[in-house]
């Protein structure tokens, strides 16, 4: 796959490049740019049917853990695909997002975010997902929390290759309440790579989305499409079930949880409808596993009302999701160490 060769500059900083101490007026364009960015909004092309008029390419979201990477791939998709929380690491796999929109299909990849802190087998298989991610896609977007670079941010971004245009994704914008930094801030990422732009956003603020797919739609190539116009992801349900679980088992538990825990769909069963009119039915059974017998009575809660409550938001997202009715039983498990053990992170799924 190759992307387009040419690659607009949608915010241009040469003028302000190598101003370390930024002057008024640079401030000024500086401050006129932004908000230039962000009102711009380039057109989508329109519907085609033809294969010939068709684009189609890969989109790799990549960032440090908690940035927003998942939230920004539900709201580019327009769905909920991957799961998000507060708490960092909890995106464990490669997923894809399709979005269809006029002549155009985007298929997006997210990944897990970097790992650098401990070097258990875990975090082994989820940067080799990431680094197998952006190998190969044509274009990147590089999430970061605007007016934020961190030593985690610098290791996502030596990562990736030069090659590939890469966007850089200023989210969060919302809770920068000093909007007069964020263009100094800008222009001091010019140094850290050759960005083929700088789009400053929120994932959460819907009017946002369009204006990103537009910026991505130039990069990607001229060729038909690899998936019907209405497919959303290439995750089978089950794989849906046990995200879905692991989302609510740790919204549901706070902080208190490692994020070492993980859920494991036993059994996947589908019965067509009994009736006409009826909708078919789901029969699922999910083990959690977690390292400690204190974290298998953390996910119980009182009187085992912690994972009911897991299990009644699971199902009634899941039916919402699959459009059928969901029958699910849920069990924990203590396996300690088993985030250590390659073996056994491979047979829990995990590359
Ligand atoms: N204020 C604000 N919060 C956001 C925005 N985008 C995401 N968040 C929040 O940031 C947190 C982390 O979001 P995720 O989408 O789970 O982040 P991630 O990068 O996928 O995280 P990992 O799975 O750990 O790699 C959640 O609480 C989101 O609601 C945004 O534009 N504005």
């Amino acid at each position: 796959m190759t992307a387009p060769k040419k690659v607009a500059a949608h915010a241009d900083f040469t003028g302000a490049k190598g101003q370390k101490d930024t002057q008024p007026e640079v401030q000024e364009n500086l401050d006129a740019m932004l908000e230039g960015l962000l009102k711009s909004t380039p057109k989508l092309a329109q519907p085609g049917t033809k294969a010939e008029d068709q684009r189609c390419g890969l989109v790799a979201i990549v960032g440090k853990p908690n940035v927003g990477k998942s939230t920004l791939l539900n709201a580019l998709v327009g769905q909920k695909i991957s799961i998000t929380s507060r708490k960092a690491q909890t995106t464990r796999h490669r997923i894809t997002g399709m979005h269809t929109l006029g002549n155009t299909q985007f298929v997006f990849v997210d990944t897990p975010g970097f790992q650098t802190l401990h070097a258990n087998a875990l975090n082994k298989s989820l940067n080799k997902t990431v680094q197998g991610a952006v190998a190969d896609v044509d274009l990147i977007l590089f999430v970061v929390e605007a007016g934020s670079f961190t030593p985690a941010d610098a290791r996502v971004l030596a990562l990736l290759g030069k090659d590939i245009p890469t966007l850089l994704i200023a989210n969060k914008l919302d809770n920068v309440h000093r909007r007069g930094d964020i263009a100094p801030w800008l222009q001091t990422m010019t140094d850290k790579h050759k960005f083929a732009e700088f789009v400053p956003m929120s994932a959460k603020n819907a009017k946002d989305i369009p204006r990103l797919l537009a910026i991505c739609e130039k990069y990607l190539p001229e060729q038909a499409w690899w998936y019907a116009e209405d497919e959303l992801t290439d995750r089978s349900e089950k794989f849906l079930a046990s995200e879905l679980v692991r989302e609510k088992l740790f919204r549901l538990t706070g902080d208190e949880l490692p994020y070492t825990s993980t859920v494991i769909i036993d059994k996947f069963e589908e019965e067509p409808p009994q009736k006409k009119g009826q909708k078919r039915l789901l029969r699922i059974a999910a083990t959690i596993v977690v390292e400690r017998d204190t974290h298998k009575a953390m996910v119980i809660g009182d009187k085992g009302e912690r994972i009911k409550r897991i299990g009644m938001e699971t199902r009634v997202e899941l039916e919402k999701l699959a459009d059928a009715k969901v029958f699910l039983e849920m069990w924990v498990k203590v396996r300690s160490g088993w985030a250590d053990d390659e073996a056994r992170v491979r047979s829990f799924g995990y590359e």
